[in-house]
Parts: structure tokens; sequence; C-alpha cells
């Protein structure tokens, strides 16, 4: 029978237990040895070489315990809950040893959480125990796995070394601080590769051959490592030490960045190396996104809470329900409030019910927003609204603001990405105060910032207004003028109102919020259940310089979804005619030295869309359609500061698209097409719609550049598939195929 788009997508999901793409994680051991190097040296043989470890936080027993040839036979234990015999590593040993380290098995079906975890008696999580759950999850195939191992390792922590969890959990996503923070580490691939030479003693040749025919430079970094004699190891990293250097290591430049990097690099152990270089790339590559960790943080704490009576096996089992509970208030607390530094202290003290009111939504703190779904036409749209009451908003052209007012009267202004655009907008600043009515002490609105021409007072075309300046800005020297079209109110004198349905968020706006010519307005709106006057008022809102419509739900089903691309937001563009509905956001990984008109620039680009789950980017088409003159120049000059060496280890393509030149993934374009099909040869989405095809674009046109989404805000892999199932010959052909196996079951 015909497989549902929703079973497909569930497939995906973190809440099931389909196998993931198969992943080729090299078997890295003591003997490994690189090819095509000459034997390396002990470090000790070159003064250049030799460590200069910094001091940190030792974990001392570890360092002074002396290392065992022998290997430990595992112990066998009782389970008290159901009298079987749990096989455990190092049970009620006071101290651990290095096989407890480096077995440590957070998968294992007898582990258990306290303990297993063999720092228990230090109270300090090695690093190398989070090194090993990445590993494990590495190898592991299904997604409930995944999660379950990193579950048992976050309840280990809350147990043990429950100060760790903050750090665990950043390092896990491979974040430093909130997102809205912005801190990243930015330390580019050619930087680690030398920090490798130094400590390891390899030539960067060979490093970065090695890295081309691995295509990851953490699995060279570690190979390199442990075929490595040293004449002397250094302390053993730890959890927090590690988290609290990568900050260190964002926040310098230069020489101190690069030495800093090698005085970690060299206390790496084992995998260590691998996950700690990954961290510095900025892709960990072990198929954890924020949805499969906050569902593993919410499965510890289950399994937290049941220690004493449940094996950590079974939890999932026999608490299922309370798990669904627990994952649900965790992540709707974490959707009002992205701070891992307000939950976590949250979650281990207070009752995970009381979550939500400890960790309540805040101006400053930026909020996800409530995403649209793409449809094909008014008749799409009524279908799926039936006969709910709804309102359709003219869908502005401009960049997405969400305005923090805090109770001191200080403003903030967040992008569509959770960036603080605050900078950018001195002028929306300055004259803020017009907007208000009444008693307004603290709100959070949601709008579109578009270009406005103060004289003919209408709105300008989004490319105007992507020439404004993004950084220190000053007033007086701006150009292009903007005016604010607010559609909700999110948030008003210390009430959330995210809960709300859109016609009280609304009536609250109304009443809250006044009109400024040409600097403060209200989204032009239509309620209305007719069809012709939606065509009409589409038809209007192409006139007044917009998109299309957003066609929203007002009563029913009609809260602020934050952070999801809801169905009841559905955005109808001008362009619905064509067949696929919505134009794609996909990065440039590549160019193509142009020919003929075009010789001296690119010609040609290499694009990709952004799988979240594997955290790749993989190709979906070449373009070299819908460029003037001047933007190729423009692009040619931007990508070529950002050319790389070789292909980065996270791009999924086939040998037969190599470009002339690879970039670094830094910028989005927005592309339309014809339609989606499926291709041998990209691999967008591949394993989702089929197992060995990916999905490519047909006469792509580049429309215009995404400065407001960062790269891995572009389309995914899921939205690739659903689009390309979505459309109507494949709709049909599906169609037609289940006929016939129907008419095959009736005959
Ligand atoms: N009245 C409105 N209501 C909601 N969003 C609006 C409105 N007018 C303009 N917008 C803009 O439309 C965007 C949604 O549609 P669009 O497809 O352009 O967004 P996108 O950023 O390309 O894609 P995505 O759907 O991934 O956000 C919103 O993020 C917002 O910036």
């Amino acid at each position: 029978m015909q497989k549902s788009i929703t079973s497909f997508f569930k497939k995906k999901s973190d809440a099931t237990d389909s196998p993931s793409p198969p992943k080729k994680v090299p078997k890295i051991d003591a003997k490994t040895e690189l090819p095509d190097e000459p034997h390396i040296k002990s470090e000790s043989a070159s003064p250049e070489t030799k460590p200069k470890v910094e001091p940190m936080s030792v974990d001392s027993e570890e360092k002074t315990s002396p290392v065992k040839n022998v290997k430990k036979e595992p112990k066998d234990t009782v389970d008290k809950t159901t009298d079987k015999k749990v096989t455990t590593i190092g049970l009620n040993s006071t101290s651990a040893s290095k096989e407890d380290a480096e077995n440590y098995d957070p998968s294992a079906d007898s582990y258990h959480p306290l303990k297993n975890a063999y720092w228990k008696d230090k109270k300090v999580t090695p690093y190398l125990a989070l090194a090993r759950t990445f590993q494990v999850i590495e190898e592991t195939k299904g997604r409930l796995k995944m999660i379950d191992t990193l579950s048992n390792f976050f309840c280990s922590v809350m147990l043990v070394s429950p100060e760790d969890l903050v750090p665990s959990v950043y390092l896990s996503i491979n974040q430093l601080a909130p997102a809205y923070e912005g801190l990243e580490l930015g330390v580019a691939e050619t930087t680690l590769m030398k920090a490798i030479c130094k400590a390891t003693g390899r030539n960067l040749a060979h490093i970065k051959s090695q890295t081309q025919l691995i295509g990851d430079l953490g699995i060279v970094a570690e190979q390199s490592r442990v075929s490595q004699r040293m004449m002397f190891q250094p302390a053993p990293l730890n959890v927090r030490d590690v988290f609290r250097k990568l900050r260190e290591i964002a926040k310098i430049s230069g020489q101190s960045k690069m030495d800093l990097v090698y005085n970690m690099f060299v206390a790496c152990r084992l995998s260590e190396a691998r996950f700690f270089i990954r961290s510095l790339i900025g892709k960990l590559r072990i198929g954890i996104a924020e949805q499969s960790l906050l569902t593993a943080l919410a499965i510890g704490l289950v399994k937290k809470n049941h220690i004493d009576d449940c094996k950590a096996s079974k939890v999932a089992e026999v608490y299922k329900d309370e798990i669904a509970d627990t994952t649900l208030l965790l992540k709707t607390a974490y959707c009002q409030c992205p701070n891992y530094d307000i939950i976590i202290p949250a979650i281990l003290k207070y009752d995970i019910k009381e979550l939500q009111e400890r960790c309540p939504m805040h101006p400053g703190m930026p909020l996800r927003p409530m995403l649209a779904q793409p449809t094909k036409g008014v008749h799409e749209v009524f279908e799926r609204f039936g006969g709910m009451q709804i309102t359709c908003e003219w869908k502005y052209d401009g960049e997405r603001a969400q305005i923090h007012r805090n109770e001191k009267g200080e403003i903030s202004i967040f992008s569509r990405n959770s960036e603080n655009n605050t900078a950018k907008y001195p002028d929306l600043i300055a004259r803020s105060t017009g907007l208000l009515k009444g008693d307004v002490k603290s709100y959070i609105i949601d709008s579109e910032i578009v270009a406005w021409d103060v004289e003919r007072k209408q709105i300008l075309p989004f490319q105007v207004l992507s020439t404004r300046k993004r950084k220190n800005v000053d007033i007086e020297e701006i150009k292009v003028q903007v005016c604010v079209y607010i559609f909700d109110l999110l948030y008003i004198n210390g009430t959330a109102l995210v809960t709300k349905n859109l016609s009280e968020r609304r009536k609250l706006m109304l009443e809250h919020f006044q009109e400024v010519e040409g600097e403060w307005k209200f989204a032009t709106a239509l309620d209305t259940n007719d069809i012709d006057e939606v065509q009409q008022f589409l038809e209007e809102s192409i006139k007044g310089n917009c998109e299309g419509l957003m066609v929203k739900t007002l009563d029913e089903e009609a809260t602020y979804e934050i952070a999801k691309r809801s169905r009841n937001w559905l955005k109808l563009k001008k362009d619905y005619l064509s067949n696929v509905g919505d134009s794609l956001d996909l990065v440039v990984i590549g160019g193509y030295k142009g020919k003929g008109r075009r010789t001296g620039t690119y010609g040609g680009f290499l694009l990709a869309c952004y799988d979240t789950e594997n955290e790749e980017y993989q190709s979906i088409c070449k373009i070299g359609t819908g460029f003037t003159d001047e933007d190729l120049q423009t692009h040619s000059e931007f990508l070529g500061k950002h050319v790389t060496s070789a292909a980065k280890s996270y791009y999924r393509y086939d040998p037969s698209l190599e470009p002339d030149h690879w970039f670094e993934p830094v910028q989005v374009w927005e592309v339309k097409c014809a339609d989606l099909s499926l291709s041998p040869i990209h691999r967008a989405a591949i394993g989702i719609v089929d197992g060995e095809r990916g999905i490519s674009l047909r006469f792509p046109r580049f429309i215009r550049i995404r400065d407001d989404k960062n790269s891995e805000n572009a389309t995914d892999a899921n939205q690739v598939a659903h689009m390309y199932q979505s459309q109507d010959q494949v709709k049909n052909n599906q169609k037609s195929s289940t006929q016939m196996e129907m008419e095959d079951e009736f005959y």
C-alpha cells in the first residue's frame, strides 16, 4: 500500500526507532597506523612537539592509578527488581580503572546509571565518558537507541556529577551558550590541521590528504593520536574544563587561540581527539539534534526518578507515559525559555510539572518563531481549514523581527534566526515609544521590517532593505528607511500570550499599540471564509508590493506555536500556480569557473540543502540561471573569500559534481525551480523518499541572497522530501500505484 508522507517523516523523526542512514565509522585502535607517513617519533624526540599542557583541574585518581594491563573481567551482581544477574563493569569499586574509562558503554543493556558511572567517587565527569558516549551513539543505527544511550549518560551525570549536566548538554549539541548569544567557535580547519601536526609530528600535506581520503578531520586527528607513542600523558580531561576552554577558544584569536587548541589536543585520549576536533569544526556528526537531545534529557530524568525500582533499559517500556509527559513538558518549557543555563538547574531542582512556571519567557530572550507551511493555491487553503474561522494577512517581503521591550524599557530586536539585530536598527529604537498606547511596560511583538519609500509612502522591494548596513549603524547615516508591520503580540506587561488564540492576541495588540504613518503599522488583514474574497485579497496584496498572503486560524487551533512550522499558518505566494508552491533556501557549496561572457567570474554553482539529522550538506542542483552580470561579479568576489582547499567532510555529493572551487557553507540563496525529481547523482533527502537516490531541482533559478538565514537554517532534507511528495505528478503516481495494488488485491 501507499506510504503516507507522514509515515515517511515519522521514520526520520526522533520519536521512532527507524534505522539512521548507514554510518561509516572507521574502527580505531592503538595499532592503527596512518598509511604513507614516516614512522612517528615520540613527542620528546623534538622539542617543538613537546606538549606544553596548561594546568587543568585534574582527575587525581585517574592520574595516579597505575595502568593495568590485564583486562578487567566484568562483575556479576543481582538486579533487585528482577532478581536477574546484571553484568557491569567496575561495580562498587571505589577507584575507577583505566579499563572502566576505556570500556565505558552507556548503550549496554545492563547499564546502571549509578553503578556504571565510574567517576562517581570524584564527582567530576571525565571528558572520555562523554566522548565514549558520542562514539557509541555514532556507531548506533536506531534513533531510539541513540537517544536511550544519551539518556543513560545524562542520568549518570544527574546522579553523580550534576554540575556537569549543563556543559554535557551544550557539548552534545555543540553549542557554547544559548544560540541567541551567538558565541561560535569559528576555528578554521587549517588551524586545526596545524595544531594536529604540531602535536603529532605529522606533516600538513599528509593530514590534508588523509582528511580528503577519509572525509573527517576528527577521525584523522584520533588516528594520529592513537598511533603516536607518548613519553608522558597529560592529565585527563573533564567535561567542565573542556567546555570552559572551548568558550575561551571562541573568545580569543590568533596565536593564543592556536596555542589553546594545541594544549587541549595533546591532552586528548582515544576518541576524545575525534570529538574535540569535531566540536571545533562545528559539526559533531553523531546525529543528535536539539529535539533528540531534549528527549534524552527527559528520559534521563525519568530514569533518575526510578533508579531503584527499574533497570535503566526497561524504563522506556515501564514508564512510557511518564516519559511522554516529561518530554512534552520539557520541550514546551524549552520553546519559551531556550536557555539550558536556566532550564537544567530547574529540572534538577523542581518537579518537572513546575518547569514552565519556573522558566518563564521574558523579554530579552528570543523565542523561535512560528513558521508557515507552503500551499499551492486558494483551494488547498480551504481544503485544510474547512469551516474554521480564518484571517488573511498581507505577507510582507522584508526581514522578520521579534521586538522585545523589558521592564527597564530596553529594546532588543531578534532576527528569524534568533540573532541579535538590535544594533542594526537604532532608528526603530529611537522611535519605539511612538508605538505605545496606554500603560505598556514590557512586550514581545512579532513583525516584518520592510524598506519604506518615505516620499511615495510605499513599500520598497526586499533588495533595497538588503543594502542596509548590518552592524554598528549610525542613525545619522541611515539611507534606507524602514517601516515595521506588526502581525502578532506574544507577551505584554509580564504576561505570556502564546497560549491564547490569535483573535485574543490581536485584540490586545490593538489595545496596547498604535500605528504611526511610515513607521509602525499593523499587517493589513481580512477575516473571511469566502474563497473569492481571499483570491481578490491576494491580488491586492501583490499590487501593494507584498509576496502574497499568510492565512491563519483565528479561534480554533490558533495559539502561537513557538518554533513550529505549523499547519495553522499557511503561506499563499503570488506564483502559487507553479508546481512547487514555494522557493527553497539553499547553501552555496561550490563554484564552476565561467566560460565565454562569464570568463573571470564563476558561471555556475553547486547548491545543497541541510540535513539536520546527519548534520551534513547534501547536493541538490547545479545552478547557472537567474544571475545578472553584476550578481555574478558580487557572488564571485564574496565566495572567492571563502574558498576551501577541499570539500568539507560534511558535504555529501557525487564525485562527478566536483566544482572548480569548494566554499565554506557561508551563504544561503533563495532559489525557484520548475519541479523536483529523483536523482541518481544528487544526495538531497537521500534515504527519505528513496533509499539510493536523492532529490534534485529541475530548472533552478537564483532569486536572491538570504542574509537572514544561516546555513543551518537552509531548507532541510525533510522539507525537500515533503515538497517532492506534494507535487501533483508524484501524488498522482502514488495514487495510481495504490489503485493498482488495490486492484491486484481485488483480483
Ligand atoms: N503577516 C505575516 N505573518 C507572518 N509572517 C509574515 C507576515 N508577513 C510577512 N511574513 C514573513 O513571512 C515569513 C514566512 O514565509 P517565507 O516563506 O517567506 O519565510 P522563509 O523565511 O523563506 O521560510 P520559512 O517558512 O522557512 O520561514 C515569515 O517568517 C515572516 O518573515
